[in-house]
């Protein structure tokens, strides 16, 4: 792991041990959310009336830099409930991604959607925090965990009702997928050099168990694309920064959701 990956789990490590220090795993789950039975994303991803995007909110990134500074958490999120998203993804690392818990909150409370913390989880404490904010769904990160760190976290999130997203990118990876992984994610872009292929999702397709729901993540920023990969059977498309990076982000998405719509029929 010589990337951008081991250094923003570095600054990680220190994060949640201060985390730690001001909330107590025992407080979280006194929190009223961590009582609420979470959305499941394998349903809404299924659901006819949806486009299997799961659309995140992304303010900016390691690659890009700033995407998006303009609009609320709000304006963005409900528009993508809207206009059919399956699902939520919420940045809430500050550093690198200039997201926090606080974005997934004000989602949280104003949409009625699976909602994914899309963070660099490498401790059972992140996932409680997940819950106690009102996350339905975990990331993990197939490069910086070894597989009995995936079996164990996916089995701690699956005991709190949370479903879990493992993304990969290499075929070795898939190695890591554990029983209480739900969805496998491959993850287009190469966090070495930056560049996004959509052909990894179409390598790996194949070889993702095929109990496991599949989404495709990174780069894809056309229906054209999302057709082609529904057709190889992916389930969920995994996109920010085509939305986000737009002048007026709910009326682009709202759009592409509604052509993607009229496609996906034809299948
Ligand atoms: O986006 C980055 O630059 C990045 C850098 C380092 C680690 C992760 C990174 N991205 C996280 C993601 O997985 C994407 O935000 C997500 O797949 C959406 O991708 P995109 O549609 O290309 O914004």
């Amino acid at each position: 792991m010589k990337n951008i990956l081991s250094e923003i789990v570095e600054t990680k490590k220190v994060e949640v041990a201060e985390r730690k220090k001001l909330r107590s795993i025992e407080d979280l789950n006194r929190s009223p959310l961590y009582r609420c039975n979470p959305f499941s994303l394998r349903e809404f991803l299924r659901m006819p009336d949806r486009t299997g995007i799961i659309a995140e909110f992304k303010r900016k990134s390691p690659s890009k830099g700033i995407i998006n500074d303009r609009y609320s958490v709000k304006d963005i999120t409900c528009a993508y409930s809207r206009y059919g998203a399956s699902g939520l993804s919420v940045l809430t690392d500050g550093p690198y991604f200039g997201g926090s818990v606080e974005d997934l909150k004000e989602a949280r409370a104003i949409n009625r959607i699976p909602i994914l913390r899309k963070d660099f989880v490498i401790d059972e404490y992140q996932i409680a925090e997940a819950k106690a904010i009102g996350a339905d769904v975990i990331l993990l990160i197939a490069e910086c965990l070894t597989k009995d760190e995936v079996a164990h976290l996916s089995k701690y999130a699956e005991d709190l009702g949370l479903e879990v997203l493992l993304e990969v990118n290499s075929l070795p990876q898939l190695e890591k997928v554990a029983p209480s992984v739900h969805l496998v994610g491959v993850n287009n872009r190469d966090l070495t050099t930056f560049t996004v292929d959509i052909n990894r999702s179409f390598e790996l397709a194949e070889q993702i168990p095929s109990d496991k729901y599949k989404v495709a993540e990174s780069g894809i920023n056309d229906v054209a694309s999302i057709v082609s990969l529904k057709k190889a059977g992916f389930d969920g498309f995994l996109i920010g920064e085509h939305f986000m990076k737009q002048e007026n982000p709910p009326a682009s998405f709202e759009t592409f959701a509604n052509y993607l719509k009229e496609q996906l029929k034809s299948i």
